[in-house]
């Protein structure tokens, strides 16, 4: 069975760091959604303007494709995917052979604020923290391929928390 994991959440909860560490535990294909979107979205967000609904759906489609075009066995993704029918058209890979599972990195406003200041030449400013949060709607129970880890714990805890959920697919 192809794992397809997608590390998620807000700007700045954790996402790249995390599925770093996925990718080397399961020898997988690292694809960050960064580096998929377009030069138009990223000039959108450097310029501190929030993304709509309708820059998000090309990219969504297209990581999709990518996740589930690659080869190897599994293949670990970063990506904000903050709305369920953004999730929704990831899911779309899900398969007899493909199994699509999301590890959600939850922290607080505040936290997230935190975090992205810490890295002060990223395009995403925490200016734009608040419009993440707008769009956010967090997994709800019905979502059962969505494990929601707390990562405000140190890194090392939510690696191995991630690794459990990973796991457990
Ligand atoms: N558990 C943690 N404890 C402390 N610092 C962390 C933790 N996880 C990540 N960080 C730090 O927080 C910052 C943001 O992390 P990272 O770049 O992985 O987030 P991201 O979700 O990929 O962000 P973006 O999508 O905006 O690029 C980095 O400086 C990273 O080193
Ligand atoms: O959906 C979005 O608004 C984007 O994907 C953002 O979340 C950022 O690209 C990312 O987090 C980098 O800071």
């Amino acid at each position: 069975m192809k794992k397809i994991i997608y590390v998620c959440g807000p700007a700045g909860c954790g996402k790249s760091t995390v599925a770093g560490a996925l990718s080397k535990k399961y020898d997988a294909e690292f694809i960050e959604a960064d580096s998929v979107h377009s030069k138009e979205n990223i000039e959108k967000m450097s310029n501190g303007i929030p993304l709509t609904d309708e820059d998000r759906f090309p990219w969504l489609n297209t990581l999709q494709t990518l996740a589930s075009n690659t080869a190897g066995s599994h293949v670990v993704l970063t990506c904000s995917a903050l709305k369920k029918v953004y999730r929704d058209i990831l899911r779309r890979s899900n398969n007899a052979d493909t199994r699509v599972h999301f590890v959600f990195l939850r922290l607080t406003r505040d936290q997230l604020i935190a975090r992205v200041r810490q890295r002060p030449n990223h395009y995403m400013k925490d200016s734009m923290v608040d419009s993440q949060l707008a769009d956010l709607e967090p997994p709800t129970a019905d979502e059962l391929d969505v494990s929601v880890i707390d990562a405000s714990a140190p890194i090392e805890e939510v690696i191995s928390a991630a690794i459990s959920a990973a796991e457990s697919i």
